[in-house]
């Protein structure tokens, strides 16, 4: 049997940069390609999995929307991701195209080296990795090493053997990039983007094409059919964790936290995200994200904040015998209060 292996397509990026967004998209407008969608996400709330079945995409229905909850994916690869693709290999209407979103936290070199395990490697290959960038955020200097801050960790903590895990996480994704979307432009102006441009090419040393986008609009022909073969390069893309400890020694999320706050109805949504919006400046949150129940609405209300930036809008109608909830997942450092600022926020409704 002669079979072509088939692409897949690492899809990367920071918290909140717009992976989601951009698959969506995607979706819309495959180009007659069956797609198959593996997603994974930070925190216990399946909220990319939920936008991305809702979208009801022709190519790609629900049944190959495939979500991996048990933890961060560069930390399951072997208990997780490798069974997924195995299983997903060895159905009968194989995908044209594999689409994997990593969460925002990931290190995608692991996933990346996954492809290399001999059952996947000659099936398999690793179309390229697109690293997707929230511009606004780079321009906001989000990424940019707080030396004082990292300062301070350190007097308080003589374990710590590295720059801000945020710094270090978005130079990780970008190393491993093919194509690099500098999305959000709709945020900022030329210059600033300039700015941005300039700011994310002195991260790295490889030089990977870099595209502008707003709301992810990138077409399939550019995204899909980059032809890398990245498998074969991960080695030359090493992540800060991977040169620091050669010796073996196990990635993890420690420096990160999440968790999923369930609250009551909300009458007044413009009043909440006002009050949500000074919780998460207060409290340094990184993402919040999730579903809100609205009394007498028949709609269910989409929220995502990134920063202090939050997007609200009713995404969907609640479904005949689904239990109307609000719920969101928020993300954080490891400083993070969990105790406080889950009461600020069940204090809202
Ligand atoms: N203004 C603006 N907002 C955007 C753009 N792209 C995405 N967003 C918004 O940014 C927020 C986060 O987008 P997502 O697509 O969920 O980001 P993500 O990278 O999948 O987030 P995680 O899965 O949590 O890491 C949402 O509110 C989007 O509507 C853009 O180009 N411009």
């Amino acid at each position: 049997m002669n079979q072509q292996k088939i692409p897949a397509t690492v899809i990367t990026g920071f918290l909140g940069a717009g992976k989601t967004t951009m698959i969506r998209n995607l979706l819309s407008n495959t180009n007659g390609k069956k797609i198959a969608l593996i997603i994974n996400e930070f925190g216990d709330l399946g909220v990319d999995g939920d936008v991305l079945k809702g979208c009801g995409a022709e190519n790609c229905t629900e049944d190959d929307i495939i979500e991996l909850t048990n933890g961060c994916i560069c930390c399951t690869v072997a208990d997780d991701f490798i069974p997924t693709m195995t299983k997903l290999l060895e159905r009968e209407q194989r995908p044209d195209h594999i689409v994997i979103e990593t969460s925002g936290l990931a290190l995608p070199q692991p996933l990346v080296a996954a492809f290399n395990w001999p059952d996947i490697r000659t099936q398999v290959t690793v179309d390229g990795v697109v690293t997707v960038v929230d511009s606004a955020a780079v321009a906001a200097g989000r990424f940019a090493d707080d030396h004082d801050a990292v300062e301070a960790r350190r007097v308080e903590d003589f374990s710590l053997d590295h720059e801000s895990p945020i710094e270090e996480l978005f130079e990780d994704q970008l190393t491993c990039a093919d194509l690099i979307v500098l999305n959000k432009t709709d945020l900022l102006d030329p210059a600033g983007l300039g700015r941005v441009r300039d700011e994310v090419a002195s991260r790295i040393d490889r030089k990977p094409v870099m595209i502008e986008a707003r709301n992810g609009e990138v077409p399939a022909s550019v995204l899909l059919g980059l032809g890398v073969g990245t498998e074969d390069q991960v080695v030359n893309r090493k992540s800060h964790h991977e040169l620091e400890h050669e010796d073996g020694v196990a990635h993890d999320h420690d420096e990160f936290d999440s968790f999923v706050v369930e609250l009551g109805p909300v009458a007044n949504p413009a009043a909440f995200v006002d009050a949500l919006k000074s919780i998460i400046g207060e409290h340094d949150v990184l993402r919040l994200k999730g579903f809100v129940d609205v009394p007498g609405k028949p709609m269910r209300l989409q929220l995502q904040a990134v920063g202090s930036r939050i997007d609200h809008y009713f995404d969907r109608a609640w479904a005949p015998g689904e239990a109307r909830a609000t719920r969101l997942v928020v993300i954080g450092l490891h400083e993070m209060d969990e105790a406080v600022v889950r009461k600020a926020i069940e204090a809202l409704a």
